[in-house]
């Protein structure tokens, strides 16, 4: 039996995540778990699993939910975050809070020895260089949930790291795909969230979208797994079935398929190394589907790779800046205040104004997060 803390539990990972433990109770127990301001979801989780301690982000709905529940240990903000990720009961956190929010409740996790199932790639991205150091040094296993990371993580299994030749992460090209830069001056807000393949938060579609989901997946991917930014590249691939590739030096690649269906890499990483049978899951069926496409990447249309890819190679405190401003922009596009091309405008701003500071400490990120959000704000005064 594995105690599980979930951070985020309310969203579309947590939700899915919820899905499996729910249907697996003779393997897991949710002991602890977070959410943000959907407490009506928030009650049904915990009628459902009748977890030991709850977080939520504001206090006054920690109040209410404690004269609910009595039995129940409630919190709320950011240090509830780290209550639940380092709840002595658990074993494994699986962290799919959204944003940056979710680093400092993953290093206190750490700390504490336990697994990280990461979706949270902002974490990663923001402070990729503080999380793998401090899982090396309490030898802790940080375990890929997003696909392709998933996908890459398996496609590894068993091999040799040093004869990877390049990781392949494929992309959908998100709702505007089709589209050139000029087609999408007037796209709104319900274009961008309509993700062809896959059912997500909205900030992660927007992401897809923008294609910046798969520039922080760059990121997240030469973190995860060393791998130089030289050996990561992208590759679109309009279904969605093939979840990434890697490479060998014998020219072999490897890769790992699927209907989209994120159930399937957030089981992995909690049964990992087994597999469990997946309730509910549609088997793929290659002979149904027929044709798979592939097509490289133009940088010129898809910018905001292309500035993802810039700041992981410049590394440092630029890439708090690049993601702390695509966080706080794209909360402004989905509110309508900006358009969705001022999304990449701003952050390529912020990055050209930025004064990179190399291995920045967690107060600097903290800090550097923080200032750039708010110049983000000022951007639209
Ligand atoms: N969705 C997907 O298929 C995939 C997602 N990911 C990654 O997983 C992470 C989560 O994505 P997704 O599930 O789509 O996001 P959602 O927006 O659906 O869910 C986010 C969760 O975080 C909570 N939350 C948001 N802000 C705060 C805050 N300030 N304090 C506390 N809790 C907060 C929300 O609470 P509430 O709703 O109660 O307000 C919700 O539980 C992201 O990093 C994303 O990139 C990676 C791969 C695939
Ligand atoms: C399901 C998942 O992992 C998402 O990150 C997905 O990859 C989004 O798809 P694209 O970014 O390729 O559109
Ligand atoms: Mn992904």
């Amino acid at each position: 039996m594995k105690k599980i803390s979930l951070l985020g539990a309310t969203g579309s990972i947590g939700i899915q995540t919820v899905d499996i433990l729910r249907n697996n109770l003779d393997c897991f127990k949710l002991v602890a778990l977070s959410s943000g301001k959907n407490i009506e979801k928030t009650r049904e989780i915990i009628n459902d699993l009748q977890p030991e301690l709850v977080s939520v982000q504001q206090e006054q709905d920690a109040l209410q939910l404690q004269k609910e529940y009595p039995h129940i240990q409630f919190t709320f903000g950011t240090k509830g975050l780290v209550e639940v990720a380092t709840h002595p009961d658990s074993t494994v956190l699986v962290n799919a809070v959204l944003g940056s929010v979710g680093l400092e409740s993953t290093l206190a996790a750490i700390r504490m020895g336990k697994t990280i199932a990461i979706a949270n790639k902002e974490t990663l991205v923001t402070a990729g260089h503080l999380v793998m150091a401090e899982a090396r040094k309490y030898n802790v296993a940080i375990l890929p949930v997003d696909s392709e990371h998933s996908a890459i993580f398996q496609s590894m299994n068993g091999e040799n790291p040093k004869q990877i030749e390049r990781l392949i992460l494929t992309a959908s090209g998100g709702s505007f795909r089709d589209k050139t830069r000029e087609q999408l001056k007037g796209v709104t807000v319900k274009d961008a969230l309509n993700h062809p393949n896959w059912s997500m938060g909205a900030k992660i579609t927007i992401d897809s979208a923008t294609m910046m989901n798969k520039g922080l997946e760059v990121i997240e991917a030469h973190v995860l797994f060393n791998m130089p930014f030289e050996k990561i590249d992208v590759l679109l691939h309009k279904e969605s079935i093939i979840h990434s590739l890697v490479e060998y030096h014998d020219t072999s690649v490897i890769a790992q398929l699927g209907t989209p269906d994120m159930r399937v890499p957030i089981q992995y990483a909690l049964s990992y190394p087994d597999r469990l049978p997946l309730v509910g899951g549609n088997r793929l069926n290659l002979a149904q589907i027929g044709q798979l496409h592939f097509k490289e990447v133009d940088f010129d249309r898809f910018r905001a790779l292309k500035l993802a890819y810039d700041a992981g190679r410049a590394g440092g405190s630029i890439l708090t800046a690049m993601n702390a401003a695509n966080e706080a922009a794209v909360a402004l596009f989905l509110e309508e205040k900006i358009t969705f091309l001022q999304i990449e405008e701003m952050i390529e701003q912020v990055m050209n104004d930025h004064q990179n500071i190399l291995m920045p400490d967690l107060e600097t990120i903290l800090h550097v997060d923080s200032e750039t959000r708010k110049t983000v704000a000022s951007m639209v005064k």
